[in-house]
C-alpha cells in the first residue's frame, strides 16, 4: 500500500475540508446498498467514522488529509465480524483433534482448561487470536471465555472491537463459583466498560446442558431490563436435542422460549439440528444464528440448513468457534465454507450467492451482536472498520468479478490492510498494535507448559 503522510496538512492552502485520512481503493463493496460495487472510489475518515464515499478524483479535490492510502489491486470491504469465538482457546489449537464434540469437551478440553486456564493464559491466548484475526480481516469479534476481564483488556490494548460474552455456568469453574457469581462478575465488568466505544458486554449462558432454569430465568430478566445481548451454544448436535427431549419433554430452543430468552437480543450458536418448529420459533421471536461451519464439520456435529433459514427470513451470521475445534479463525475461509455447504445441503447451486455470503460475514454479524448502528457496512456515519484484500494473485486471474474472487478464491492470507474505528491495525500485513514476535514466543511458552516441559 502506498501511504503518504502529508506534511502540508496544517496549511490552509485552499478551501479543502480537513479529514484524518483518505483511502483510495480500486474496488469497494459497501454491502449496503445491495450488490453495489464502486470502482476507483475513496473514503474520507474523520474521528474514526466514515465521513464521505466518493469518486477518487472528487475526493482529492474536496478533502485534504493527514494520511492518504492508495490501495491498488485491493478490494475494500466492511471489517469482518466473528460472532462466536473462544479466543484464548487458540493456545489449545491442535491439542485434541478428531474427536466428536462431547468426547472432545469432556475427556480433553475441560480437564485441560481446569489445569491451565488463568488470567495469564487468557491474555496470551487472546493476543494470539487477535493477531490471527487481524491478519485475516476481522475487526470485531464476540468472545465467550473464562476471565473475560483479561480478554477485554487485551482487546482494548490491541484496538479491536469486541463483544465480551461473559460465561455463565451453574457449576464451579476457573472463573466463577456458580451462575449467580458469574452474573455478578459480568455485570461489574459491564460497569467498567460502560463508556467504552469499542467494547460491549453480553450474557453467555454456556449451553442448555450446563445452565439450569433458575439461572436462565434471571438472565432473561436482566437482559430485558438492561437491553443486553445474550448468546448460547444451542442445538449443536442432534444428540444434544434428543437427550434434552428425553429428559425434559422439550427441545432446548422451546425450553429457552418458555423461560423468556428468545428475542432479537438472542444469538443461538450452531443450530445444526433444526426442525420446522424451531424455525417457526426463530422467525416469531427474531433470534439470530451464529453459523460455525468449520467447527461443526470438524467435530462432525451436523449441518445447519442455511438456505432454509435464510428463506424463512432468519438473520444468520458467521462465527469460527474457538481455534481448538476449527482450527483457525479465518472468516473469509469460514464464509467460503458456508457458501459451499449451503449449496451442497440444499442441492441448489444458487443458494447463498456471493453477495449474501459477504453480508453474513459483515452486516448480519453486526445485527446479530446488536451493533449494526455502528459497524457492519461501509456507510457514511458508521465506524471506519475496514478490510482491504489483495486480488492480484495469479490464482485470482482473470478478474471477471471482484465479488466472486473475494468469496470463492480469497482467504485470510490475502488480507493486506485493516482499520478499526479509523485506526490502521494491520499495514501491508504488519501488525501495528500487537508484537508478533512476542505473541509467537508466548504461544511457545504455553506449548511447553502444556506438554509438561516447564511449569
Ligand atoms: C464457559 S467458557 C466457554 C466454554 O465453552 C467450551 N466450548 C468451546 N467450544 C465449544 C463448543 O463447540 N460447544 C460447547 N462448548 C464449547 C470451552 O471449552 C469453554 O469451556
Ligand atoms: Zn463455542
Amino acid at each position: 500500500m502506498a501511504t503518504a503522510n502529508n506534511s502540508d496538512f496544517t496549511e490552509k492552502s485552499n478551501n479543502k475540508q480537513a479529514v484524518d485520512a483518505l483511502i483510495h481503493a480500486r474496488w469497494i463493496i459497501p454491502v449496503v446498498p445491495e450488490r453495489r460495487l464502486y470502482e476507483n472510489c475513496s473514503l474520507a475518515i474523520k474521528g474514526g467514522l466514515i465521513a464521505a464515499i466518493l469518486p477518487t478524483a472528487e475526493a482529492r479535490n474536496r478533502f485534504r488529509a493527514r494520511e492518504e492510502h492508495q490501495l491498488d489491486n485491493q478490494i475494500l470491504i466492511p471489517g469482518l465480524i466473528n460472532t462466536h469465538n473462544h479466543a484464548a482457546m487458540s493456545l489449545l489449537r491442535g491439542f485434541a483433534d478428531d474427536q466428536p464434540l462431547m468426547t472432545w469437551l469432556q475427556k480433553h478440553i475441560w480437564p485441560a482448561e481446569q489445569q491451565w486456564v488463568s488470567p495469564e493464559f487468557v491474555a496470551d491466548g487472546t493476543r494470539l487470536a487477535m493477531a490471527e484475526m487481524l491478519r485475516s480481516g476481522t475487526t470485531t469479534f464476540s468472545d465467550q471465555y473464562f476471565f473475560p476481564e483479561a480478554t477485554a483488556a487485551a482487546a482494548r490494548e490491541a484496538g479491536m472491537r469486541v463483544q465480551i460474552a461473559f460465561p455463565i455456568i451453574d457449576f464451579p469453574n476457573a472463573w466463577s463459583r456458580n451462575g449467580d457469581d458469574a452474573i455478578e462478575k459480568g455485570l461489574a465488568l459491564r460497569d467498567d466498560y460502560r463508556s467504552h466505544s469499542r467494547i460491549g458486554l453480553a450474557f453467555a449462558p454456556h449451553a442448555p446442558y450446563t445452565v439450569g432454569d433458575e439461572t436462565l430465568k434471571k438472565i432473561a430478566i436482566y437482559a430485558n431490563e438492561l437491553q443486553m445481548p445474550v448468546q448460547m451454544h444451542l442445538h449443536e448436535t442432534a444428540g444434544e436435542v434428543a437427550k434434552a427431549f428425553a429428559d425434559t419433554g422439550q427441545r432446548p430452543i422451546q425450553r429457552l422460549h418458555s423461560l423468556g430468552l428468545l428475542s432479537p437480543q438472542m444469538l443461538c450458536v450452531h443450530m445444526t439440528a433444526v426442525d420446522d418448529s424451531d424455525i417457526a420459533l426463530l422467525q416469531k421471536t427474531g433470534a439470530h444464528i451464529a453459523h460455525c461451519p468449520r467447527s461443526n464439520l470438524k467435530l462432525a456435529s451436523g449441518f445447519t440448513p442455511i438456505a432454509k433459514l435464510l428463506d424463512a427470513g432468519i438473520n444468520v451470521a458467521i462465527g469460527t468457534d474457538g481455534a481448538a475445534s476449527n482450527n483457525g479463525l479465518d472468516i473469509l475461509l469460514e464464509t467460503n465454507t458456508a457458501a459451499l455447504l449451503a449449496k451442497a445441503i440444499s442441492g441448489d447451486a444458487s443458494a447463498l450467492p456471493a453477495h449474501q455470503a459477504l453480508a453474513m460475514a459483515t452486516l448480519n454479524g453486526a445485527r446479530a451482536l446488536g451493533i449494526d448502528d455502528a459497524t457492519g457496512s461501509i456507510e457514511v456515519g458508521k465506524a471506519a472498520d475496514l478490510c482491504a484484500i489483495d486480488l492480484s494473485e495469479l490464482e485470482q486471474q482473470p478478474l471477471h468479478d471482484p465479488l466472486s474472487q473475494l468469496i470463492y478464491t480469497a482467504n485470510g492470507h490475502h488480507v493486506r490492510n485493516v482499520w478499526v474505528a479509523g485506526k490502521l491495525l494491520l499495514q501491508d500485513r504488519r501488525l501495528m498494535t500487537l508484537n508478533e514476535e512476542e505473541v509467537r514466543q508466548r504461544a511457545g511458552v504455553w506449548r511447553d507448559r502444556i506438554a509438561g516441559r516447564t511449569q
